[in-house]
């Protein structure tokens, strides 16, 4: 998608990541902040390559000195889906290695039980084919650009807070490096900067029950949605002048 947008001759360097080798992202046990971008990092710096490609969900709040994010590409759908064998019931086991969802989900049935798997989006399906647990909560965005065919799973769009930057690719490049044609979708940009500007000022990030995700309500108002741990979903309206205001307040009234 990165090189379609950039329209010039690109040479991808394959980069596994740790969080890639241990094929689960953003596990809490496993910790370390950006696990999958400093190697992306390193290899900028020791001009190896000159940008990065990510999943903006997947960044650490706070981007490391002397790098920064040029673009970001219009975000994709950001909602998370349940998928199951047959229709889901209250008790069911879930899985997900996501703080956040484990916590929103129990809001929806306080009487399931969550399960951690560690595998990549294939392990996991075959599990649930093989009845590990009943259900497995998975982002739409990264299973559509996976072309993962879900026709014989029930699939249930879940009404819970996305991650933040949760559908949004992200390209990350030293400080200085000028992309050699804009790509930037401008008003994802500002959806991406204001959630995790909020996530940093709670101090959180993917690998705590926290999210905080902005969406427009028209073309010069953000809606801004967050909780941090067992907080009720709080939620603002703000014009694009007053963002720092409203986010200053949230963060305020989440993490006291
Ligand atoms: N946590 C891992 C992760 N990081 C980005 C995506 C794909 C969705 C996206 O780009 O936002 C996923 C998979 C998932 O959460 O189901």
């Amino acid at each position: 998608m990165v090189v379609d947008a950039l329209q010039i001759p690109v040479q991808i360097v394959p980069i596994v990541s740790k969080g890639d080798q241990i094929q689960d992202r953003c596990l809490a046990s496993i910790g370390g902040k950006g696990l999958f971008v400093s190697v992306f990092e390193q290899a900028i710096q020791k001009d190896q390559i000159d940008i990065a490609v990510h999943s903006g969900k997947d960044m650490p709040s706070q981007i490391t000195d002397g790098f920064y994010v040029p673009a970001v590409l219009a975000r994709a759908n950001p909602a998370d889906l349940l998928i199951s064998k047959t229709k889901i019931w209250p008790g069911a086991t879930i899985d997900t290695s996501s703080p956040r969802r484990a916590q929103l989900y129990t809001r929806i049935d306080p009487t399931c039980q969550i399960k951690m798997i560690r595998g990549n989006v294939e392990t996991r399906l075959r599990k649930l084919e093989e009845g590990d647990y009943d259900g497995i909560i998975l982002a739409q965005a990264g299973l559509e650009r996976l072309h993962i065919d879900l026709h014989a799973y029930v699939v249930q769009v879940l009404d819970i807070l996305p991650a933040t930057a949760q559908g949004i690719i992200a390209i990350e490049t030293k400080t200085g490096f000028i992309l050699p044609k804009n790509i930037d979708d401008k008003k994802t940009h500002i959806l991406f900067d204001t959630g995790r500007q909020l996530m940093a000022l709670m101090h959180a990030d993917c690998h705590d029950a926290a999210s905080a995700h902005a969406q427009w309500i028209d073309d010069d108002t953000l809606q801004i949605q967050a909780f941090y741990q067992d907080s009720p979903i709080f939620m603002c309206q703000t014009k694009l002048d007053q963002i720092d205001a409203c986010i200053q307040e949230m963060a305020g009234a989440l993490y006291g």
